[in-house]
Formats: C-alpha cells, structure tokens, sequence
C-alpha cells in the first residue's frame, strides 16, 4: 500500500502560482449563486484559466464584467438562456463546474434537494454532452450522491461516457477535516475523506493522518463534526443558504488539482468518481484516493489496508446509504 505522508504532501497546496502552460476553457453552471461567484472569482484568479464563461439562468452579464476587470490572464464571458447562451457557454470546455441548483434550508437533508436539483443537474449534462463531451465534468449541486449518477447516465444515454472525466466535488468535506484537526493540534494537514458526500456516508480517516492521536471520545466527536459540518453552516445562514465560500475554496482547490495534473503534475485527491471498489455491494460509485491525470482520472487507489475497525464500520454504513442514493439517481434517468 501507498504511505499516506506522501499522499498528504502532494495535494496540500491549494493554488499554484506558475503561469499556464496549456490554454485552458472553463466553464461554470450556477456562476451567479453563492457558490458560483466566489468560485469563478478564484478561478479568474487562477492564472491556468485562459477562458472563464459563466452561465446562469439570471445576472451573468453583471458577474462576468465585473470579473472582466480582474487584471489577470483568463477572459471572462457572460451567459444566460437567451441566444442558446447554455451552448455557446459550453463551447470548447476544457472543464465544466456545475454548482447549479437550491441549497438547504434548516431541516432539510440533501436528499430533500433532489426534486428539484436532479432535473437541473440532467439538462445541464445533456448540454455538455452534446456540446462538449470530452470535458471534464465537476458536479457540486447536491444531493452530490445522486447527481454524480445522473450525470453519468445522461453521458452513457448519449453515447459518449467516459468515467475519466466525471467527479463529485467532495473536496469541502476534505478541507473540513483538515481544518477540524487544525484547531486540535495546530498541524495543517490533509485528512482523506472517502465514501460520499451526505451525512454518514462521509467518512474521514483520522487514522491516515501521520502522528494524530485522538481519544475514542474525540474520534467520534470530529467524525460527527465532518459528518455534519454542512448542518452548521445551514444553521448559521439561518434559513438564506448553505456553505458557499469554503465551497467556492474547496471547488476551486480542485479545479486548480486537475488543471495541475493536466500539465503533467503527479497530484492526488479525493472525488466521488466510477470505480469498482464496491461494485459487489452494488455501487458504481465511492469517494477514495484518486490519482490525477492529463485525462482526468488516471487511477482509482483503494482505501488504505489499514483502517481502523471503527473506521471499515464507517465504510459499511455509508456503502448501504450510497446503494439507496445511487439507485434513485440511476432510476431517475431511466424512468423518463
Ligand atoms: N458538493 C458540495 O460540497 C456542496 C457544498 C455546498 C453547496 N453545494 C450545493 O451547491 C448547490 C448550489 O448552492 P448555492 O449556495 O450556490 O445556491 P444558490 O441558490 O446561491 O445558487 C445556485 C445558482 O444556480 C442557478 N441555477 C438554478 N437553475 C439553474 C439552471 N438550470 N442552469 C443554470 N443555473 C441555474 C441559480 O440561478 C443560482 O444562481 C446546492 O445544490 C448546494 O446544496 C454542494
Ligand atoms: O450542507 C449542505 O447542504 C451544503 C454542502 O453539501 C456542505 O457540505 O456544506
């Protein structure tokens, strides 16, 4: 097995700042939301991004002249459904982020948003798998465990999948743990979060972080915390919304991964991609260990083999949430 130091020092950084190699077109789906904002700001500033083009289905023009001004290399182009803007948005993207859709209100799971994110998230993919087929595809808009397979069925449907190119963005869960441990021990690290994106099918593995020592009672408290980090913030915004700034981060963390690992950069993250590591309990599709290349995914790593036994608990747990969330993605595209 891989040592997990190596690991946390290849993804550490969050942005690099040598100049682009290679021209690079990205697209953003729900550029005028909370997310959509601060994460085409951060990819304006990333200096790999030569073309930002931001759809929304509102107030496009306004974000994408404002942005215009930042002095850096990327132009940025605004769209809105008038004009088949949606196409001409996706034309000749090297990567699309789709943080498209309703976020939580207090009392509410991810999975309450499927009923109206899950229509958005397979239209915007129709789109981009006509238009632009062989992007790389990062689905934000939750709930992440479901959308990730309707996206990927809405490729299959066209004939033109290729399980290289999808991610779930998991990444805040990522950043989260790492934060989490921050404040305990004052070692910023990297903690690999695996599994999905929703409730207890997020699973950090403490035991990976070199070093960590952490108390039955404080494993348990900051599983929970990374678990349910997301009904904080929902709590916080009282009502107006859910994480959007240290999603925009984390989205932007990695765009920046996979446009690193586009140059040839040997870089590893986490992302709820296709792979077969529990195709025997009926799932397509787990979070894990993913090594980045100019194509996208370029290996799928297994879990450590030395997880601890309440963390393979963690994984059955979340295996049998994900069995459910899949399906009901899957059965959505294929029941119309
Ligand atoms: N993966 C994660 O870790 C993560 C983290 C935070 C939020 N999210 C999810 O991201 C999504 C967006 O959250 P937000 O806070 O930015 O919401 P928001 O309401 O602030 O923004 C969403 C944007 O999507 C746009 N939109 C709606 N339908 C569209 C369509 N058909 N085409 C293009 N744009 C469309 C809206 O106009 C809006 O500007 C939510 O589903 C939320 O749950 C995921
Ligand atoms: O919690 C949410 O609904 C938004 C997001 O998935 C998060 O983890 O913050």
């Amino acid at each position: 097995m891989f040592a997990s130091r190596s690991i946390v020092s290849l993804s550490r950084r969050a942005f690099s700042t040598s100049s682009a190699q290679n021209a690079a077109k990205v697209a953003v789906l729900g550029a005028a939301g909370g997310i959509g904002q601060p994460l085409s700001l951060l990819l304006k500033a990333n200096p790999k991004v030569t073309e930002l083009s931001l759809y929304d289905v509102v107030n496009t023009p306004g974000v994408a002249a404002d942005l215009g001004h930042i002095n850096t290399v990327a132009k940025v182009t605004g769209f809105t459904p008038e004009n088949d803007g949606l196409k001409s948005a996706l034309d000749g993207a090297d990567m699309v982020v789709i943080p498209a859709g309703v976020p939580r209100k207090p009392g509410m799971t991810r999975d309450d948003l499927f009923k109206t994110n899950a229509g958005i998230v397979r239209s915007l993919a129709e789109a981009c798998a006509e238009v632009c087929p062989k992007a790389q595809i990062l689905i934000i808009s939750n709930p992440v465990n479901s959308t990730v397979p309707i996206a990927s069925e809405v490729f299959i449907k066209a004939g033109v999948y290729d399980p290289k190119r999808i991610f779930g963005v998991t990444t805040l869960d990522c950043v989260r743990a790492s934060r989490f441990i921050y404040e305990k021990t004052g070692n910023l690290v990297d903690v690999p979060v695996v599994g999905g994106h929703a409730g207890i099918t997020i699973i950090p593995l403490f035991s990976q972080v070199e070093g960590l020592k952490l108390s039955d009672e404080e494993r348990d408290a900051l599983t929970y915390r990374v678990q349910f980090g997301g009904d904080e913030v929902v709590k916080a915004k009282a009502g107006t919304g859910s994480a959007t700034l240290s999603m925009a981060y984390a989205g932007a963390r990695f765009a920046d991964s996979l446009l690193r690992a586009s140059e040839g950069e040997d870089v590893i993250e986490w992302s709820f991609v296709r792979n077969d590591l529990y195709a025997s309990e009926g799932i397509k599709y787990f979070s894990t260990y993913v090594r980045l290349g100019s194509e996208g995914v370029k290996e799928v790593l297994p879990l450590p083999d030395n997880l601890t036994d309440y963390e393979k608990d963690l994984v059955v747990k979340g295996v049998a949430e994900l069995q459910k969330t899949e399906k009901k993605g899957f059965d959505f595209v294929h029941s119309q």
